[in-house]
């Protein structure tokens, strides 16, 4: 069985606090002249049927990218999990792919490789793996997943590994560790524009 990108809605993760980046919208702050949000969605979008966008600030300003935006549910910037669960909430095909808005270089067969390997294991879950480190916010997962977040959060659950501990969840391992550099302060920003992907 394999799963076709139509059945795959992609969700940009940029409803963070931005703390590292000194409390900025990560997700506005220009990459190349372009805000790295915009990078991020025309980089996913086509690898799936539709996207969006999940944001907790200055939404006007996502909005005018195209997607439809969706700020969490949960209050207080709970974390990236709240950012699945947003997601999975108003997902409309079968599977979510998530990806954050701080890593514009991300490999353009990223979605691709995440559904052959989610669909040869018939895992629920599948991550991304550069040597030994998990990027979990590189997140395939089925949207059936919903009310198992929802339980899992409305009890106060906030990480994601103990979240996805609960279900068959694979990691499939990327070679190329460079796509994935991401910028968490505007030193890494700059560093980001000034290398070669
Ligand atoms: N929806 C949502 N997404 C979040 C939240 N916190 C982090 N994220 C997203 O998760 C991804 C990884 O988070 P970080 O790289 O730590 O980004 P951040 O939390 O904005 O930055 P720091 O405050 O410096 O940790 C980013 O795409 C964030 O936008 C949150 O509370 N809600
Ligand atoms: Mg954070």
């Amino acid at each position: 069985m394999s799963i076709a990108p139509e059945q795959i809605t992609g969700l940009i993760l940029a409803g963070g606090r931005g703390s590292r980046m000194g409390g900025v919208d990560k997700g506005l702050q220009n990459f190349r002249g372009m805000p790295l949000a915009l990078h991020a969605l025309l980089r996913l979008a086509p690898q799936v049927g539709s996207v969006m966008i999940n944001a907790n600030r200055n939404l006007g300003a996502y909005e005018a990218f195209g997607a439809p935006v969706w700020p969490d549910a949960l209050p207080d910037y709970a974390g990236p999990l709240a950012g699945f669960l947003t997601g999975l909430e108003h997902c409309e095909t079968p599977y979510l792919v998530t990806v954050p808005c701080d890593t514009p270089l991300f490999p353009e067969d990223l979605v691709a490789r995440l559904a052959d390997a989610l669909a040869q294991a018939d895992a629920d879950i599948a991550m991304v793996r550069t040597g030994e480190q998990v990027q979990p916010v590189f997140c395939l997962l089925k949207s059936s997943l919903v009310e198992s977040l929802v339980r899992f959060t409305h009890e106060g659950g906030r990480k994601i590994d103990r979240w996805t501990a609960q279900h068959r969840c694979i990691e499939v391992p990327f070679d190329d560790e460079s796509a994935f550099f991401n910028a968490n302060t505007l030193e890494e920003l700059r560093q980001l524009e000034a290398s070669h992907g």
